[in-house]
């Protein structure tokens, strides 16, 4: 217990040659929520992928502890943004403990906090708690790849189909249907009881039928829009054969097995976009048996120095090739106002 107040002490009043007086904030889950909002994280996103692509980011690939004879993974994400409103010095840290959910007090399986640094000292000015950030920047990221690669295509908006209904299944479900107003929002879920009571959490909390229940991958795929994955499968749950021409994929899930949710023909008959072409082709596992197919960055089609895909081919936009960037990206305006107190 006094190790305890002892620590919490320090974290808190952390002093400067400067300044004796220098404060380290921390800015818990609940604060986070209620600053964070779907659009600014949107923007935060879409101006963090801008800024990759033409090159006014430093960061390096992640590196994921693999904790032996587990499932279980830590992943630090250190970097630097330069941008007038988002940006900033920091590093997060990332779990991905997917048995987290299992336990007698379910806990969700990714958790994460962000420091943020201070950039002409390098101190640390604050930790911000980056479990509702992560969750909402995954979801964002998603939600800007398509904007980009179907949206403004001027392609149909009318069936989504959510493969897996875990954190990010369920915010990407509302997410896309909050942007992009599609008219159904295909759930499912290897435990199908999962998908079955989302669809009805949902129904309830918009006041809609739109979001339905599917008891197999097949059937939800098939006719969809956009399909997004978000699972830890380690075998293909969206095949080729079901996809119309022109859909949309957002592969979210999988870490270690990065392309196993898509079946490999899927990659071979689309065009691959990632958020960082640098980063993903070190730390995609397999990059180089699809490299015929990445075409670049998302960053670059918002920057207009990549062309868009025909509006018959399937787009895939991976998004395991994204890190801090994000978490450093999402801090929106109000928060950075709130950390310079
Ligand atoms: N790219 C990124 O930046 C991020 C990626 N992720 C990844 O997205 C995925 C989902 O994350 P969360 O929703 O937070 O996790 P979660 O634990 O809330 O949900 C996991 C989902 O995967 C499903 N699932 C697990 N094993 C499966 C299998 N063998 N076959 C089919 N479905 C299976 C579960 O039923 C559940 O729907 C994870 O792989 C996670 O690592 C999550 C956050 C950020
Ligand atoms: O980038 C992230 O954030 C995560 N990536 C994979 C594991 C969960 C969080």
């Amino acid at each position: 217990m006094k190790n305890f107040l002892l620590l919490n002490k320090l974290l808190h009043l952390y002093r400067t040659p400067e300044d004796q007086t220098y404060r380290m904030l921390f800015v818990d889950e609940s604060t986070v929520k209620k600053i964070l909002t779907w659009e600014n994280t949107f923007k935060a996103v879409e101006a963090a992928m801008q800024r990759v692509s033409d090159g006014r980011i430093v960061q390096k690939p992640r590196i994921m502890t693999f904790i032996p004879n587990t499932s279980n993974v830590m992943g630090t994400m250190p970097g630097y943004l330069q941008d007038k409103q988002f940006g900033a010095l920091g590093c997060k840290i990332v779990t991905s403990f997917p048995n987290n959910a299992k336990l007698e007090n379910p806990l969700p399986s990714v958790n994460a906090n962000i420091m943020i640094l201070d950039e002409t000292t390098g101190i640390m000015k604050a930790v911000i708690a980056g479990t509702e950030i992560t969750t909402q920047r995954t979801a964002a990221a998603s939600a800007v790849a398509t904007k980009y690669l179907y949206v403004n295509q001027s392609k149909p908006c009318i069936v989504l189909a959510v493969l897996g209904t875990g954190v990010q299944g369920k915010i990407h479900a509302e997410m896309f249907r909050h942007f992009f107003h599609f008219q159904e929002v295909r759930l499912w879920n290897r435990t199908k009881e999962t998908a079955r009571s989302l669809a009805e959490e949902l129904n309830k909390k918009y006041n809609t039928d739109s979001f339905k229940y599917y008891e197999d991958n097949e059937s939800c795929v098939r006719g969809a829009d956009v399909i997004v994955t978000t699972t830890n499968s380690p075998v293909a749950i969206v095949r080729l054969s079901w996809l119309k021409p022109g859909a949309h994929l957002n592969a979210v899930g999988a870490n270690r097995h990065h392309f196993n949710e898509l079946d490999k023909e899927v990659y071979r008959n689309g065009d691959l976009f990632v958020d960082s072409v640098e980063t993903s082709q070190a730390e995609i596992a397999g990059l180089d048996s699809v490299a015929d197919n990445l075409k670049g960055e998302v960053g670059a089609v918002i920057n207009g120095t990549l062309k868009n895909s025909p509006n018959d081919r399937i787009t895939i936009f991976n998004g395991i090739g994204k890190f801090l960037r994000y978490r450093i990206g999402v801090v929106p305006q109000k928060e950075l106002q709130i950390l310079r107190l």
